[in-house]
């Protein structure tokens, strides 16, 4: 199961290198509900959600030095310089030990995702992108009632133009390079999820999460000896047949056999 992370709670250690984790960037306007489907998302993929955007409001209510320049900037729906931002993230990462990323808000131009992949070194496995119409995303933010200093008509013009502006260029560079997964964000919630969920299902082709390592095929039960070179190198088979692949050879080797041994025993 993964978790929706409250800033600033546990001390960092390690690198982010050591870590090496997966990474997904979750990006579309304001209101189009980026951290409604990053919830379903954590409950069901074990990712661990970080939202940018929390982060940094987490960041002014902490006190810290930069908490005026941050909120300043939010109320004008503008972009927090990358270093501020970044460096959160990684501290988030680091503190919660997870290896599976939902950064939820991030990066939102250009500077900060060419900032971030050269200070983490971590290039997103996909970008999942939830398109919606402005109208759409307007209705809800005035509805969100979360009390947000930035949910007001003012601010969110202006917090469009930037995503416009600034955020739809991150998303057609990575477009460029295969991988963005666009979701239709304007219908209801569960229906948004059911696209989700289907990128994020192990056997969609279209989701590029490093594929588990092979796990030796050793199956002991023969019912026809035959197969078993008919059958090399395929996954696993049905009725009973036993598979010896390429690396179940390889494993049988480093234990000092050979898939004869095991079909002696059998
Ligand atoms: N598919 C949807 N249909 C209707 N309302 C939604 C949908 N997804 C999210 N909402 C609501 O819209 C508001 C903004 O959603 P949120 O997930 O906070 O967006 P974002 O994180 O992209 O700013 C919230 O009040 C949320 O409950
Ligand atoms: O990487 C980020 C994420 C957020 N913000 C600021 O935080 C505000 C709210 O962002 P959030 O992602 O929380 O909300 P959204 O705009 O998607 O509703 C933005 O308008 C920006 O001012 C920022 O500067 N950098």
């Amino acid at each position: 199961m993964g978790e929706v992370v409250d800033a600033g709670k546990k001390e960092a250690n390690g690198s982010l290198a050591d870590l090496n984790p997966t990474v997904v960037f979750v990006l579309g306007g304001p209101g189009s509900g980026k951290g409604t489907q990053c919830a379903n998302i954590v409950q069901h993929f074990g990712f661990t959600h970080l939202s940018a955007g929390d982060l940094l409001r987490a960041e002014i209510k902490s006190g810290s030095e930069n908490g005026t320049m941050i909120s300043n900037m939010i109320k004008e729906g503008k972009i927090v310089p990358s270093e501020v931002t970044i460096k959160l993230l990684e501290r988030a990462m680091l503190e919660n030990g997870n290896d599976k990323f939902l950064i939820d808000g991030f990066p939102r131009n250009e500077e900060n995702r060419a900032a971030f992949e050269a200070v983490t070194k971590i290039e997103p496995s996909f970008v999942l992108f939830f398109d919606c119409s402005d109208e759409e995303m307007e209705r809800r933010l005035l509805g969100r009632n979360q009390g947000r200093e930035d949910d007001n008509i003012e601010t969110i013009r202006k917090r469009f133009k930037v995503f416009q502006d600034s955020s739809l260029p991150v998303i057609e560079y990575y477009n460029s390079k295969g991988k963005v997964r666009k979701i239709d964000a304007g219908r209801p919630v569960e229906e948004v999820y059911e696209s989700v969920k289907a990128i994020f299902e192990p056997k969609n082709e279209k989701c590029c999460f490093p594929a588990p390592a092979p796990t030796p095929a050793i199956v002991t039960k023969i019912s026809d000896p035959m197969s078993i070179e008919a059958n090399n190198n395929n996954d696993a088979g049905d009725g009973g047949f036993s598979i010896f692949d390429q690396e179940s050879e390889l494993f049988l080797s480093l234990l000092g056999l050979t898939k004869y041994d095991i079909l002696k025993e059998s």
